[in-house]
Formats: structure tokens, C-alpha cells, sequence
């Protein structure tokens, strides 16, 4: 590794110290005897001058320099308020490492050939942005999760069986036999807790859905926890601590990121501190119809109904008690009233929605075989599920956050397809 400093570390006070650099040619131009390089690397840029005074030979080799093409120079840092970011570099050495004479992604590309080109537009530091910004909230998540005594555990990605519904199965030959992509860690999060009690992990999940909005994909980062003797009142709190933890923490460590997509407009994320708002679902029908929307008890709540159910708040937000024939069979009935369960969404504010999905689990047997039945599932295909109420069973409860979902919301992005390394939907396989 060569012994370099970065862009940005060059700041006025290393005025008069000669320093090294290696990255790529962000921006180019050229006036009278000199060339102004935008050098990039993945802490920021920096203003590079070549002059023809200075050193003919570097300035030379400059003048060929395409966009994006790999460098290593060497020169002086100079304060200078004109510049881009406060201070330059006035090189005297250059080496070329790879001159690029043509960078396909220019200024008028469409959003389609930048996903066409993801691998080439992942180097913009708008972009590379969004990708520290994601790093920073599971930093933060795995900061608090060490700290209130979660363990991490890393369960199968091939499966037997479906936990969110058959229909967005992805379907593949296991040798003789038929596997899944998991569409959720849970159910073997919920075997994992009678041996460590509090659980996590972070895994690709995957769901074949069709549907083509702005907070679906076919692959996404699931972040699951799964805890023993909780209730659905205790994994909304954990909810709360730990969504709170992560975007105060990013809020800090991130904050010039944050304000490059938000700008100053940061009053939600401030405002995600627990307790967060609770609403039933009753009662969220009864907003929704008060402000228009043609919805009845019973029906789903979709992206567009929450959409219009976010502008009645300024922070996330849970909606608590959904009618049990729209929810997961393994969801507990609520014992006061048979016809809802124990489930709660978290709601991300601003028209982002659904971040958060968790419940209270079924632990009798026969109430989940009986639900098993009623969705027209077979119990036999989930025998060492219902194993777990069988040996020991206990109250437990558990959720999933979408990793892209809660990006898209810290950094308002207009699709979650932006808060991921390589988009996968379902007209978008490569690259
Ligand atoms: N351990 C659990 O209790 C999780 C539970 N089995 C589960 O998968 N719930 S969920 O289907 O609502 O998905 C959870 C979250 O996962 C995200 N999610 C869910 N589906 C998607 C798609 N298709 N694209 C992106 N993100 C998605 C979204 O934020 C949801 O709130
Ligand atoms: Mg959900």
C-alpha cells in the first residue's frame, strides 16, 4: 500500500507540506498554462493544479488525462478559498497508473443506463455516499445490539418453506429435491431462542414480487431480531431503542452525508427519539377515511394508504391490532379480540411507509396448526416449527427491518433501488 494521504485530508492547515495522493479524475479543465484536476478517492475530492512552470513534464502528462482515469501525484498543499474545498495540491509528479480516454457515464445519462452501468456508477461520491451512510446505521445497530445483549446468528438462506406467503417463493433444484430463497430468517430465529434467548442477523431475503413501486425489490438486506418472554408491547420498545440508536448515531458520524441529500430538511430524524407514536389500526382506518381514502376495515393497508397516513406524523410511527385474516399465520390472536393479531408495523414518516414489520408469535400448538390449516398450508412442511411448541414453548416475539427501506427514508431517496450496492427487481438482473 502505497504511503498516501487522502483528498480529504488536505486541508489549509497542511499549507507548505509536500504530500502524496492516489485516486481517479474526477473533473478536468484547462486554463492558459495550467490543468485543474478534481482528484476523487473515497473520502471526498480535491483541487490538484499541474503547471506548465511548476513541472513541464507532469503538466504534459496532465493535459492527456481522461475522466476517471487512475492516478498518483505528488506536490505541495496550498490554502486557497477558491478552491473546492479550501485548499490544492500544486503537483510536480504524476504517474499515470491508467489513462481513460472515454468514461461512458456523462451528465445527461438516464437513470436506466446508470442501473444498466450500476458497476460503473457506483464510484460517484454521491453514490458512494448512500453506501456509507447504510454502513454507518449497521454500525449503529450492531453497537446497540452488543450493548443490550443480542447475539448474532447467521441461519440458512436455502429453505423448505415460505413465511411470508407462497406467492413470492423463489423456487430452485436442490439436488433431488425442491429448495427456497428464504424470504425471512424468522422461523429460525425463533429455534435459536431457546439456546440464546435474544437473537439477530442480517441476511439477504428475498421475494419474487411482481409488484413494481418504489419500496419493493426482489432482493433486499433484512436486519431480524427474535426475543423469548417478550410481548409485542416489548419488541416495539426494542423497535424503538434500537431505530432511535441507529439514526441518532448515523445523524452524528454522518451528518454532512445525511445534509447532502436532505440538506437542512433533518426535523423527522432529530425527531426519531422513542417513544415513538402508537396508533391501532382501528384507528388508522378511521384517519384514512376521515381524509378521503376509500378503505373499509379489514382491507390492507398499501403504499399509497400509507402515504397518505405518514403526513399525519413528524417521526416514525406504529400501526398495532391488524385484522388477522391480512397477516402471517404465525402471528398470536389477540385473546380480547379473536378477529385481529398481535402484530405491529413501524411506518417511516415523509410518504416512505412500512420500514418495520414484527409481531407476537403464535407458541400454542394446536392454534398454530389450526392456523397452518387455515392458509391452506400443510402442517408436515413445517413439523420443526411446530416442534418449537411442543419442547419448552414460551411468549415470544420478533420483527424484520428492510435495510434499503430505512436508507431510502434517512436519505429521501425516491427509490430503494438507489440505497442498494447492486438493485435486483423484477426487470433487473444485471449486472
Ligand atoms: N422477523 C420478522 O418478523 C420479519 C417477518 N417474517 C417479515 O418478513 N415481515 S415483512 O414481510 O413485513 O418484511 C419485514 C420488512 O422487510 C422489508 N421488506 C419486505 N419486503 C420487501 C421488499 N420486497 N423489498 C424491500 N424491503 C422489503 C420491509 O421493511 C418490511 O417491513
Ligand atoms: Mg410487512
Amino acid at each position: 500500500m502505497i504511503d498516501k494521504i487522502y483528498c480529504a485530508d488536505v486541508r489549509p492547515e497542511l499549507e507548505g507540506k509536500r504530500v502524496k495522493l492516489a485516486g481517479w479524475v474526477y473533473r478536468k479543465r484547462e486554463v492558459g498554462k495550467k490543468v485543474f484536476i478534481v482528484l476523487r478517492d473515497s473520502s471526498g475530492i480535491v483541487q490538484v493544479v499541474f503547471s506548465k512552470d511548476l513541472s513541464e513534464e507532469a503538466y504534459r502528462e496532465a493535459k492527456k488525462l481522461g475522466i476517471e482515469s487512475s492516478v498518483i501525484i505528488e506536490g505541495t498543499v496550498k490554502a486557497d478559498p477558491r478552491a473546492p474545498t479550501g485548499a490544492e495540491v500544486q503537483a510536480d509528479k504524476l504517474e499515470v497508473i491508467q489513462n481513460v480516454e472515454f468514461f461512458p457515464i456523462t451528465k445527461d445519462a438516464s437513470q436506466e443506463f446508470l442501473l444498466d452501468v450500476r458497476h460503473l456508477h457506483l464510484r460517484s461520491p454521491k453514490v458512494a455516499v448512500i453506501m456509507k451512510v447504510k454502513a454507518t446505521l449497521m454500525q449503529a445497530a450492531r453497537e446497540w445490539l452488543l450493548q443490550d445483549g443480542w447475539y448474532e446468528v447467521f441461519p440458512p438462506i436455502l429453505v423448505t418453506g415460505a413465511v411470508e406467503g407462497g406467492a413470492t417463493l423463489f423456487k430452485l433444484k436442490y439436488f433431488d429435491k425442491t429448495a427456497y430463497l428464504s424470504q425471512s430468517a424468522q422461523l429460525y430465529l425463533e429455534a435459536a431462542i431457546f439456546g440464546l434467548e435474544k437473537v439477530w442477523s442480517l441476511t439477504p431475503s428475498f421475494r419474487a414480487e411482481k409488484s413494481r413501486t418504489r419500496r419493493h425489490l426482489t432482493e433486499f438486506w433484512h436486519l431480524e431480531l427474535e426475543a423469548a418472554w417478550m410481548d409485542l408491547w416489548d419488541i416495539m420498545k426494542v423497535e424503538e431503542e434500537l431505530v432511535s440508536y441507529m439514526v441518532q448515531r448515523t445523524l452524528e458520524l454522518r451528518r454532512s452525508e445525511i445534509e447532502l441529500y436532505r440538506k437542512d430538511d433533518i426535523k423527522t430524524l432529530k425527531n426519531t427519539v422513542p417513544p415513538f407514536p402508537r396508533i391501532s389500526y382501528d384507528e388508522a382506518i378511521e384517519v384514512l377515511q376521515s381524509k378521503g381514502v376509500n378503505i373499509e376495515w379489514g382491507d390492507d393497508m398499501g403504499a399509497d394508504e400509507e402515504r397518505v397516513l405518514t403526513e399525519e406524523f413528524e417521526s416514525p410511527f406504529f400501526v398495532y391490532g391488524y385484522p388477522k385474516h391480512i397477516k402471517a399465520f404465525y402471528m398470536k390472536e389477540d385473546p380480547s379480540d379473536p378477529r385481529k393479531v398481535l402484530a405491529a408495523d413501524m411506518l417511516a414518516p415523509e410518504g416512505y411507509g412500512e420500514i418495520i414489520g414484527g409481531s407476537q408469535r403464535e407458541d400454542d400448538y394446536d392454534k398454530l396448526v389450526q392456523r397452518i390449516l387455515e392458509e391452506g398450508m400443510k402442517p408436515e412442511d413445517y413439523q420443526w416449527y411446530l416442534d418449537l411448541r411442543k419442547y419448552g414453548s414460551v411468549p415470544h416475539s420478533g420483527f424484520g427491518l428492510g435495510l434499503e427501506r430505512l436508507v431510502a427514508w434517512v436519505l429521501k431517496l425516491d427509490h430503494v433501488r438507489w440505497a442498494t450496492l447492486f438493485p435486483r427487481t423484477p426487470s433487473r438482473l444485471y449486472p
